[in-house]
């Protein structure tokens, strides 16, 4: 059973009065909904829109259990504590997080009401996968409640630093809810290192203290009678299939229109990504512009299309981004731009899956640039899709991606200079060295799937469960 803010698919109510699902944005989804499915698994979660009260449903082949939110949840709890406290907090204070107390009472409500409904949900001795940032309450108040389940909890964004997570007023409870799973998987070694050190300050309980390795080498904290692991598990995405889909007539056709309707440039840079303050838009835009006025790229010859999920457009900071983003897009354009021929394309609504598919297949450059982003599925996808071995990813070193596709032009976001030599040397690589880089690329993203993520964080959570529980070797106690 999966646990998460959002189920797989959003209810949306049409203007005639009835409703329909649809996917609901995000990497998180990408990347479970493939493997629930195959699985036969259960989704407990939010349906994306306030005051739903929803039965149980079994929707395409997924048994989904809806949890309702109340309008002024979603302000708190998801829009408030979930997205302008934890999510600036986990992503290096990017933003400054806010921290206000009725916020964090909502998170505690909403976070039981999540354990109560998994726990009414999970059948006797069931093994129970809590997803992400928005529900790190959930795996102690479902212990209370269900001692006889499994628990794992994974986290999809990065874990920060003692010296940032010390702001969080709340810091002790999330460290201690988090503590009620069996197993804790992170992203990559750092968070899980992260995590240990806090357990022992914050918790103070005892903890290995050696290196945690990549799907290896798990670090353990003990505590009373219970052991719980901790680990680093790189997520991925279906890259096989993603590969044979990119490889259809279809999309080859239709990502060969794309370069038509972009009047057949030399060069497309392409961007997709939901609107966030992460991504680092307005850098690779920023860069854009400048080399565009030291004439090292050419205008006649050069398109950016930037893709723009719509994200969580009620948070301050969101609404400020978009609002720069998109004057950065007009200046470009104004100062650039022909009739009919602008030099950045930008749409700002969700893409359905094919066409995307065939945008990864028209671009030369892939850009990646987040100031931090826990993995960032999109750079896999782009690698997945370029079975003819074309293309360029412009990756930056803040990603979690990054730790896995070192063939890629690695930049750093902070620095513009960098991120704009990075930009011009992966759009004039050459055609070898463009094809040796995106084979070994391909080679890492292809052996590592996002079966291969799920089997490794599941094989540990069995052997950390309730059978599986040990006390800490005295070697490695703190
Ligand atoms: O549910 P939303 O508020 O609309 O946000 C969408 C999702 O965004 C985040 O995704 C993260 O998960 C990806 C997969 O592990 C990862 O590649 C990416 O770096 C993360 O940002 C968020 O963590 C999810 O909870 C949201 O559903
Ligand atoms: C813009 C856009 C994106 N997608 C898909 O969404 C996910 C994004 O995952 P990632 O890990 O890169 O980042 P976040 O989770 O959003 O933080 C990826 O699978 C994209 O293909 C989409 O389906 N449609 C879109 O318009």
């Amino acid at each position: 059973m999966v646990v998460a803010n959002r189920l797989p698919v959003d209810l949306e109510r049409l203007p005639d009065g009835t409703t329909r699902w649809k996917r609901s944005p995000g990497g998180l989804v990408t990347a479970l909904e493939p493997i629930l499915r195959s699985n036969k698994g259960a989704w407990v979660g939010w349906a994306g829109v306030a005051d739903a009260e929803l039965d149980p449903v079994v929707e395409d082949g997924l048994e989904l259990y809806p949890v309702p939110l109340s309008a002024g949840e979603i302000a708190e709890y998801y829009e408030g504590f979930s997205n302008a406290t934890l999510w600036p907090l986990y992503h290096d204070v990017i933003v400054k997080p806010e921290y206000d107390r009725q916020w964090w009472n909502s998170y505690v409500q909403v976070n039981r009401r999540f354990a109560e409904a998994t726990s009414n949900a999970a059948a006797e001795g069931a093994t129970v996968w809590i997803q992400d940032y928005q529900l790190q309450l959930v795996p102690k108040m479902l212990r209370m409640l269900r001692p006889d389940l499994t628990i794992g909890f994974f986290l999809h964004i990065p874990f920060p630093p003692v010296e940032l997570f010390m702001q969080l007023p709340w810091r002790t409870e999330i460290v201690e809810g988090l503590l009620g799973a069996d197993l804790i998987g992170f992203h990559l070694p750092g968070g899980a290192q992260n995590f240990l050190y806090l357990a022992r300050r914050l918790a103070g309980q005892q903890t290995s203290r050696g290196t945690v390795g990549v799907r290896s080498k798990l670090g353990v904290v003990q505590v009373g009678f219970r052991t719980v692991r901790v680990g680093a598990f790189p997520i991925s995405i279906a890259s096989g299939v993603l590969d044979e889909q990119s490889r259809r007539k279809a999309i080859r056709d239709r990502a060969k229109q794309i370069r038509k309707e972009l009047g057949n440039p030399k060069h497309i840079m392409l961007g997709v990504d939901r609107l966030d303050y992460t991504k680092g838009i307005d850098i690779r835009l920023d860069a854009l512009y400048e080399l565009l006025q030291e004439k090292r790229i050419d205008p006649e010859d050069t398109v950016m299309v930037q893709l723009a999920t719509p994200s969580r457009e009620r948070v301050e900071s969101y609404v400020q981004m978009r609002g720069s983003i998109e004057q950065t897009v007009s200046r470009i354009n104004g100062e650039y731009a022909q009739v009919g021929r602008p030099v950045v394309h930008y749409i700002h609504r969700p893409i359905p899956r094919d066409e995307l598919i065939a945008f990864f297949v028209a671009a030369d450059v892939m850009l990646v640039t987040p100031l931090r982003d826990g993995m960032n599925l999109v750079a896999k996808e782009y690698v997945a899709c370029r079975s003819d071995l074309g293309g360029a990813l412009l990756l930056s070193e803040f990603t979690g991606a990054a730790a896995e596709l070192r063939q890629a032009y690695l930049c750093n976001p902070h620095d513009l200079d960098n991120t704009k030599d990075a930009m011009e040397q992966a759009l004039n690589q050459t055609r070898e060295e463009g094809r040796r880089r995106m084979r070994a690329l391909r080679r890492q993203v292809l052996a590592h799937d996002v079966d291969r993520w799920a089997k490794s964080f599941l094989e540990a959570l069995g052997r950390s469960g309730v059978a599986g529980s040990a006390l800490l070797p005295p070697t490695d106690r703190g």
